[in-house]
């Protein structure tokens, strides 16, 4: 037998933030998105019957979610063009095109572009220290929707603890 506990989706961790991708080496016209996270994970139960404590995972997510609402999200290293920070500010350039935001509204992430794949990636290494240390667990996905017919799945397989 099999077992996986899914956490999120159905309305639950969800956050709105701004992003312009990088598209075709272009900016995209900055635009919203209500994002969805739902994470899974693949494995065994334990003795106490649970392959994770659901409210592990409910804590790690809020925690990893809180930074990014309501935040424009930027590449710290973006694929093209630069991001830099100065003067309380944050601008991306990109060709032609360039957006300046005061630095308290920004979320600089560690990712060359802000992709959906690129923040549910991001997402997921954050989110890992929550997950990680059980020992049945052989797999976690963390799944990111942008839209309702537009998702990213990220995911990292673990080594199961031996006894
Ligand atoms: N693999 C990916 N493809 C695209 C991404 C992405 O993150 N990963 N992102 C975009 C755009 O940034 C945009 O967020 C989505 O574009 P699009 O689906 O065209 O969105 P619309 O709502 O304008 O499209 P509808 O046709 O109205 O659904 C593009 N590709």
């Amino acid at each position: 037998m099999s077992f996986q506990i899914e956490i999120g989706g159905g309305g639950a961790h969800v956050f709105s933030a701004a992003h312009a991708g990088i598209h075709d080496r272009t900016l995209e016209p900055l635009h919203g998105h209500t994002f969805t996270v739902t994470v899974r994970l693949h494995g065994d139960p334990d003795g106490t019957g649970m392959v994770l404590d659901f409210r592990r995972v409910k804590e790690g997510l809020r925690e990893v979610i809180e930074p990014l609402k309501r935040r424009t999200l930027l590449p710290e290293t973006p694929v093209v063009g630069t991001c830099h920070v100065a003067d309380g500010r944050v601008i991306v350039e990109c060709g032609d095109d360039w957006y300046s935001f005061p630095r308290r509204v920004v979320a600089l992430l560690p990712v060359p572009n802000t992709t959906t794949e690129e923040l549910a990636g991001y997402l997921l290494d954050r989110l890992m220290p929550y997950v990680d240390g059980a020992p049945g667990i052989d797999r976690v996905e963390l799944v990111l929707a942008e839209a309702p017919d537009t998702r990213a799945v990220a995911s990292v397989v673990l080594a199961k603890a031996t006894a």
